[in-house]
């Protein structure tokens, strides 16, 4: 019995939505579902990622040694295993009707699209009698069949219709032209394609980093909100909905189909360009008042330099100033700041738009275009683009080594981003971002940086009580999110054990130790000078 039921919505023009059946408590679990029906690995993850559970290399799995690399099948080579138990589930459940497809060599990577209605459409031939409830949820899950929004993404994606169109076809063709009782397969295939991936969640492993694209056919019946009740995280295999504030019986369930950290405009741009909807969730509702979208000052004061800079960056973005809109940009004032938000986020690749920016930014540019919000006296260090710069920043500053850069602007985002930006300490990307803290921290403190630990030593903060103090704070609310039998919850599990064996003090006197060092790794993070590390 599911504790969650779909059924018509109440929002204008949501079609039908994810409703709770019972009320739940914050950190609860909604909905959850062993393996998402649909779940395809990106192309570049399938030499190393098990195309089953998504572990990499190797899984839990009690048949897998540690030596276990991914191992590939051995008719297609296309697709690798972490275990023959992985494999064998997957054989049985789908990859039987995707393996000789996909299996010339001459051909490149069909797309992960092509694979999963390849496979749908084999499980659905081998399933006459309809006997799979969930793919009877699938062919109940169609968003695509209303005219207004197939209309709507024509208008708006035309080649992209093209594109799905085509892709479809080839899928169908793929699966050998399939009779599926009388039922027009085609079309099926084609509806499954629009209905499918117009509506995938993404599946990210423990650093966050993609690994795929999932589809289920309850959570993507949740719609959305830019305040949601829900969070959905991925804990290979496993799809979890949590709620992250109580939730009464009858409430509609709602997840985040985009980044809500973004002001407004941008984030109806993305839900207008990705889902072909206008959100008017209570924090769309509170327009420009509400936090994401607030300056630092009057958006007239800004200083006679920046506004000159800004002049100039008018024209340059000409076609993006409404993307990144400042009230309704009437005045010079209002163009100029959306002017500086569409040059830093290009800069900072995080809006779909600029996917490819994201890449080619340099470590400078992405400096200078923290500079230039920061410098301008408009932006906080919670505001966007700047989170994402600096995260841009720190990847940067870790792919080449530079571990106390990047411990600074990890400190510096713990304390003066993350909290602001994820009020709830158990929201999947503050806890990441935690981790990702306490593992740079664990790096300094390494008898290889014996020095530094020491010169920071002498300045007061002893970073061994940092990392403590870390490790405690995700363990504590790692249970809120992606729970302790995780991917993230067993490592934080293990640095637990270990933390806690290597204890020369007791339990008390450690967190007296952390409440102690914690105001002046506050004070180091918030001075750090993170525009010139
Ligand atoms: C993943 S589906 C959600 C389930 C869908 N409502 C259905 O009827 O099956 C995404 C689509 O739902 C609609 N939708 C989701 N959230 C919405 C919202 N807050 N307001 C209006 N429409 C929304 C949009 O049409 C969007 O493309």
């Amino acid at each position: 019995m599911m504790d969650v039921e779909v059924r018509q919505s109440k929002l204008v023009g949501g079609g039908r939505g994810l409703f709770a059946k019972k009320s739940f408590d914050t950190g609860d679990v909604v909905y959850t579902t062993s393996r998402p029906f649909v779940a395809e690995l990106d192309t570049t993850r399938l030499q190393d990622t098990c195309a089953w559970c998504f572990r990499q290399p190797r899984c839990n799995d009690e048949s897998a040694n540690e030596e276990t690399a991914v191992l590939p099948c051995a008719a297609c080579k296309r697709v690798r295993y972490c275990s023959k138990t992985c494999q064998s589930k997957a054989w049985k459940r789908e990859h039987k009707y995707e393996c000789k497809a996909i299996a010339p060599q001459d051909r490149p990577d069909l797309p992960h699209g092509v694979r999963a209605v390849i496979k749908l459409l084999g499980r659905l031939q081998a399933d006459p009698q309809g006997k799979d409830e969930q793919l009877i949820d699938i062919l109940r899950f169609q968003p695509y069949a209303d005219e207004g929004l197939l209309a709507a993404m024509k208008k708006a994606k035309p080649q992209r219709c093209e594109d799905f169109d085509m892709l479809a076809y080839g899928a169908w063709k793929y699966a050998g032209e399939p009779k599926i009782g009388d039922v027009d397969s085609l079309g099926l295939a084609k509806g499954f394609f629009y209905n499918v991936m117009n509506n995938t969640v993404s599946l990210s492993g423990m650093e966050d980093v993609s690994l795929g694209t999932g589809f289920d056919p309850i959570v993507c019946s949740a719609n959305h909100s830019c305040d949601p009740n829900t969070i959905v995280v991925f804990n290979q295999p496993t799809l979890v909905v949590r709620a992250l504030r109580p939730i009464p019986a009858g409430e509609e369930i709602c997840i985040k189909y985009i980044d809500i950290t973004n002001p407004r405009s941008v984030r109806q741009a993305e839900l207008h360009d990705q889902y072909y909807f206008e959100c008017k969730c209570s924090r769309c509702e509170q327009g420009s008042e509400a936090r994401e979208d607030r300056f630092l000052k009057p958006i007239d004061q800004l200083n006679p330099t920046f506004s000159k800079v800004a002049d100039g960056l008018i024209q340059r973005h000409t076609k993006q100033l409404e993307r990144f809109a400042i009230g309704d940009n009437a005045s010079p004032a209002q163009q100029r700041l959306a002017a500086i938000s569409a040059e830093a986020f290009s800069v900072s690749g995080t809006t779909f738009d600029f996917n490819k920016g994201n890449e080619h930014a340099s470590e400078d540019e992405t400096r200078d275009a923290l500079r230039l919000c920061l410098n301008s006296g408009m932006w906080d260090w919670a505001r966007q683009p700047v989170p994402h710069l600096l995260r841009q920043l720190l990847v940067a500053k870790l792919s080449t080594g530079q571990t106390y850069a990047a411990w600074r602007i990890a400190a510096k985002m713990h304390f003066l981003t993350a909290p602001i930006l994820f009020p709830t300490p158990s929201y999947p990307d503050r806890l990441l971002d935690a981790w990702t803290l306490a593992n740079i921290t664990n790096q300094l403190i390494s008898p290889d940086d014996d020095a530094l630990y020491r010169e920071i030593l002498r300045g007061g903060l002893d970073l061994r009580i940092v990392s403590a103090g870390l490790i405690l704070e995700v363990h504590e609310h790692v249970t809120g999110s992606y729970g302790r039998d995780s991917p993230l919850g067993r490592a934080v599990e293990a640095a637990h054990r270990q933390l806690t064996a290597a204890m020369q003090i007791s339990n008390e006197e450690l967190r007296e130790e952390i409440r102690r060092t914690w105001p002046k790794f506050e004070a180091v993070a918030r001075s750090a000078d993170v525009l010139n590390v």
